[in-house]
């Protein structure tokens, strides 16, 4: 085995930021069980905070710092107070696949990572717990290179079954399932057309735009992680979102899942979404995502002149 100093930044910070997204996700758990969510509402009545948020993020921007000082990290919440449980080194684990040669020399000043601490808050306080993820997405020189999507609650409703499941990716890197481990990768079916969208934050743009893609069948769900998990394991053919709602840390993440496992995801005009450090942080643009597979070149023709004449940067 390679010294942990031989081993490339990138694959570094991936295996580091896995463990820590398990660790967060238990973090999650335990604020549930404990029964006190303490809520918080931020800028209008579905933009929620909770304590499993802010102590979920408190770990992860504690443990990424402690691993790798003066790291550039964005994460959704601002900081809080409270207990803040740190990821021992000693429960990260080697990588599954190689590192991309191209992104094999990277300087820390390259990369900025996008923390979402728990995707799919709403969702979470209605109880709705297989919609929440954790999402660490890296990027380098503005593009995404790598993410991770914990899944805190895959499962949950069989008790036999291992509880929870992280997927995570580098963009062109070789090794199992072409660069993509932990998760079941099904293409969608060859007919039909199953489009994922929004269910707590819809509006008619967000409409018109599921309805111009002519869906057999409209799964309305909570969490931009979530709904690019159903793009991986088979449930949908695209993941459409006609509105500026969602953030850099929703999409950084499953983006680089996605395009590592051959789908994509950019914003409704089909324009790539960028993640430098002084980016705006909002997806003013909307955002849509195809399974590996589909054309996504095609998806982004429906969308009327309308809709994307509403979305403006
Ligand atoms: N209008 C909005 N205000 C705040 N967050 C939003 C909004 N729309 C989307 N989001 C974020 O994007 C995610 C996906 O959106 P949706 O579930 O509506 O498809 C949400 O779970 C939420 O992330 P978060 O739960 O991390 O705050
Ligand atoms: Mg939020
Ligand atoms: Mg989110
Ligand atoms: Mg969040």
């Amino acid at each position: 085995m390679m010294a942990a100093n031989t081993v490339p930044l990138l694959p570094r910070l991936v295996s580091s930021s896995v463990a820590i997204a398990n660790h967060a996700g238990k973090i999650i758990r335990d604020v549930l069980n404990k029964g006190d969510l303490q809520i918080v509402q931020k800028e209008h009545v579905k933009d929620l905070q909770t304590e499993a948020d802010r102590a979920a993020q408190r770990c992860i921007i504690g443990s990424l710092t402690k691993h790798f000082p003066g790291l550039i990290i964005i994460g959704e919440e601002e900081e809080s107070s409270g207990p803040v449980q740190l990821t021992e080194q000693s429960s990260v684990v080697p990588l599954k696949f190689t590192c991309p040669p191209h992104l094999a020399k990277l300087s820390q000043e390259q990369i900025v990572v996008w923390v979402d601490p728990l995707d799919g808050t709403s969702e979470f306080t209605e109880g709705l717990l297989d919609h929440v993820t954790v999402l660490i997405g890296i990027a380098v020189d503005g593009k995404t290179v790598a993410g991770i999507i914990h899944q805190p609650y895959f499962n949950y409703k069989n008790k036999e079954k291992e509880l929870g499941r992280t997927i995570y990716g580098i963009i062109g890197s070789a090794g199992e399932n072409d660069g993509v481990v932990g998760g079941l990768l099904v293409k969608p079916p060859p007919t039909g057309c199953v489009v994922a969208t929004t269910r707590s934050h819809a509006s008619s743009t967000v409409n018109d735009a599921v309805s111009s893609c002519d869906p057999t069948e409209v799964l309305r769900v909570g969490g931009a992680g979530h709904k690019v998990l159903l793009l991986l394991d088979g449930s949908a053919h695209a993941y459409v979102f006609a509105s500026p709602g969602c953030k850099k840390w929703d999409t950084c993440a499953p983006q680089a899942v996605l395009e590592a496992a051959g789908g994509a995801l950019t914003d409704i005009k089909g324009d790539h979404i960028l993640y430098h450090r002084h980016v705006q942080h909002r997806n003013s643009e909307g955002v849509l995502a195809t399974a590996p597979g589909q054309d996504h070149a095609a998806y982004i023709r429906k969308i009327p002149a309308h809709v994307k004449e509403n979305l403006v940067k």
